[in-house]
């Protein structure tokens, strides 16, 4: 598909096997933001298709595609508790039976914040904030998972913590991960593949390790290598 916006041109011809856990690495202004909001509907391509499972989604509705996309903030409505927030990801009308109530309460135990469900955004900090939103994408069980540098508002150990438990409820769900990351150590860290993403061009996927190992020009510049 190609997608056109102001000056900018994004290619991306390539296919993501499903069940991987995949890190979007490449310059500022490469691309990245723009491929997962294209996955995720928000940004239609002029041209070129998306396909889910063999199925065309390219003008598919946001809401009816197999994604959930979590920015790196904005993600929370500021009138509703942290609760309410994740019980959103559930039922979008908020009315949850007991066992979702459970459900909530255990999401966010998960995240490390037992007993904050009350509060509301502005009296949590910016890495709690980020790890109800977290708390809230996980629980809405779709099959792709894609985060936008999620977890750069955390601390060096919560942010390797918050990465295990995104690896270990994607390996669960057997759901495909998107993450786009500025860390090499994080792609190490959580994926199996890596898709550079440079100058608008998005390559096909390749193993982390391998990729990281003998980085094209481009990425060996990115690196600072
Ligand atoms: N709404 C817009 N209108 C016009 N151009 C835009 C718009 N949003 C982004 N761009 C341009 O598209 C290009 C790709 O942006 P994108 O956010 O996808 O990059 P990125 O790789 O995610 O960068 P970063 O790592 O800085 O977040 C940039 O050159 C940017 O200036």
């Amino acid at each position: 598909m190609e997608l056109l916006q102001g000056e900018f041109s994004l290619t991306a011809d390539l296919q993501i096997e499903e069940g991987h856990k995949i890190a979007l690495l490449g310059p500022s202004g490469g691309g990245k933001s723009t491929l997962l909001a294209a996955i995720a509907g928000f940004k239609p391509p002029q041209s070129g298709r998306i396909l889910w499972r063999g199925e065309d989604i390219t003008n598919t509705h946001p809401a009816q595609r197999p994604v959930t996309l979590l920015f790196q903030d904005h993600n929370l409505f500021p009138h509703l508790s942290a609760a309410q927030n994740i019980g959103l990801g559930l039922r979008p009308d908020l009315k949850l039976s007991r066992t979702e109530h459970d459900t909530v309460a255990r999401a966010l135990a998960r995240v490390g914040l037992e007993g904050h469900g009350p509060k509301r955004p502005a009296e949590m900090s910016g890495g709690q904030q980020q790890r109800v939103a977290i708390a809230r994408a996980l629980l809405r069980d779709k099959p792709i998972l894609m985060l936008d540098e999620p977890f750069a508002a955390l601390g060096p150990a919560l942010k390797q913590e918050m990465l295990d438990l995104v690896a270990e409820i994607v390996d669960a769900a057997k759901a495909t991960l998107l993450m786009v990351t500025h860390q090499p150590e994080d792609a190490i860290h959580i994926s199996d593949q890596t898709l550079l993403i440079a100058n608008g061009k998005a390559h096909a996927p390749q193993e982390t390790t391998a990729l990281l190992a003998n980085p094209p020009e481009v990425l060996r510049n990115y690196l600072g290598q």
